[in-house]
């Protein structure tokens, strides 16, 4: 059976469980994309083509409502493709280099050949003149060879994670064949105008090609690249969450009963600080928790009446920059709780496990403030579902600068990850200021999420690759 709208992702929206007595059962995949793209199908039907997360060729993962195309993938292939090219050379380049990223000939020849298998599935999943969304950095080559194979098909590109200036984007050794496959597409898609504005400076200095130099305008005043035989649409498309659903299912009398008793399990602390993360290095874990060992030391938060809940979803756990901020972040943590704990009660509560959906909302319910502190991050889903949870215009969110969200949220308690002064000031001022204060600030929170959703991104995008 083939489709009229297929979506291409590396990740199926499933994540693959196996119990110790083999039993298998399928979860939730973790991460923003799946959140984000889940809803889109709620409104029309369509197939996703992806991978299941394991490398066990025979698995069949059954999604409601979306006809799944699972594309396997070897042992080899994961290590080269998915932790090698995809998450130790391209993430860490295009979140500023926070680590060195590597350049591997062995790993890019298997992300070309992961990638043409993608572009096969998707050819096989889509009806005649289908719309076909391609999504995210581990696919970026899949735009042109799809193209070639089905020039009948309107095809879309997005990118979930920053996209870097010529400064750092041109020491990839393949940056032509990357700029390429992303021009295969009709319309190509950023979160932030200036990451649409970094493509087209590339496009022109690299590949010589003739891209506009106009300023992009969010969802308007798109750029454009003029091919030989037809012209590439560049845009600015901000990520959002299905924010009416999330605040619906934040306002049940269960999730306020498990809120209470969250804090009630916590101790009834005066303040509860939480994080919400992957268990990345970009997410900067260890930069709140540096804050708040300074906090604690100058006496500005009381350890005696703070909770700090990290909740921290394993990831990419044999890339060895992940083992290696999982080793600060744990030890710092003990550090802390050593030093300013007691045994009874410890300021600081490390989880690390996916926390399933109803848990996270009565936490976010709970918190007196959020911390999102990354160094940098494409969006970060996070902080809207957590404004989404505060109806009660409750709670107040430290935000940093460097997130996508901090364009469209200025009225958070913005911080520079960078500067441990304005970190500390930021999660003082966070739960020191006066309600009033808070609620204003969650007021106009509210009003950015609660009017610019999840459906408002899919539909602006795909109007605009239909147009
Ligand atoms: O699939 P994984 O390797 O387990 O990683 C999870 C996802 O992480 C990244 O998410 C990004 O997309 C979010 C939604 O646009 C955005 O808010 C966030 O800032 C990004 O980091 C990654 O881009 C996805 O491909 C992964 O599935
Ligand atoms: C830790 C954790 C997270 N989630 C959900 O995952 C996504 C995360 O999206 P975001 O854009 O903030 O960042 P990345 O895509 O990971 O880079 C969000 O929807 C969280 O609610 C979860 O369900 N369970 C967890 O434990």
């Amino acid at each position: 059976m083939t489709a009229d709208f297929v979506v291409v992702a590396n990740r199926l929206p499933v994540n693959k469980q196996t119990a110790a007595d083999g039993t298998v059962t399928w979860t939730r995949a973790p991460g923003g994309l799946v959140t984000a793209l889940a809803p889109v199908f709620d409104s029309q039907p369509g197939a996703w083509v992806g991978w299941t997360g394991s490398t066990d060729a025979d698995d069949r993962p059954h999604v409601d409502g979306i006809d799944i195309h699972a594309v396997p993938l070897s042992a080899a292939e994961v290590e080269d493709y998915y932790e090698g090219f995809s998450n130790s050379t391209l993430w860490p380049l295009y979140h500023d280099v926070l680590v060195k990223p590597e350049y591997r000939a062995d790993w890019w020849d298997v992300y070309v050949e992961v990638n043409r298998r993608f572009a096969a599935a998707a050819a096989a999943a889509a009806s005649p003149g289908a719309t076909v969304w391609v999504q995210d950095y581990q696919l970026q080559l899949v735009p042109a060879m799809l193209r070639q194979d089905r020039p009948d098909l309107k095809i879309g590109f997005f990118l979930h994670i920053p996209f870097p200036p010529y400064e750092l984007f041109s020491q990839l050794p393949w940056r032509r064949e990357i700029l390429e496959g992303l021009l295969g597409a009709d319309l190509i898609g950023f979160h932030l105008p200036g990451g649409a504005q970094n493509f087209l400076t590339l496009a022109r200095r690299i590949l010589g090609a003739d891209a506009s130099t106009g300023p992009v305008g969010v969802r308007t005043d798109f750029g454009t690249v003029a091919l030989s035989d037809r012209t590439v649409r560049v845009g600015s498309f901000p990520i959002s969450i299905d924010s009416a659903s999330v605040a619906a299912q934040s306002s049940t009398d269960a999730v306020a009963q498990r809120a209470a008793a969250i804090r009630e399990e916590l101790g009834d602390p005066k303040t509860l600080l939480l994080g919400v993360d992957r268990l990345d290095y970009t997410k900067g874990i260890d930069v709140r928790v540096q804050a708040l060992q300074r906090l604690f030391a100058d006496g500005r938060l009381d350890p005696a009446d703070t909770v700090f809940v990290q909740l921290a979803s394993p990831s990419r756990e044999n890339v060895e920059s992940y083992a290696r901020l999982r080793d600060l972040v744990e030890r710092t943590v003990a550090h802390i709780n050593g030093t300013y704990g007691t045994a009874a009660a410890p300021p600081i509560r490390y989880l690390l496990q996916p926390v399933p959906r109803d848990e996270l909302l009565a936490y976010f319910v709970a918190a007196d403030a959020t911390l999102v502190t990354p160094l940098r991050d494409g969006m970060n889903l996070v902080t809207k579902e957590y404004i989404a949870c505060r109806d009660d215009l409750g709670g107040a969110l430290v935000l940093s600068e460097f997130t996508g969200a901090a364009m469209e949220l200025s009225d958070a308690y913005l911080m520079n990850p960078y500067d441990p002064v304005s970190t500390d000031a930021a999660i003082v001022a966070a739960v020191t200021d006066d309600d009033a204060e808070r609620r204003r600030r969650m007021t106009l929170l509210r009003d950015q999420v609660m009017n610019n959703d999840v459906d408002q991104w899919a539909r602006s995008f795909l109007q605009t690759l239909k147009s």
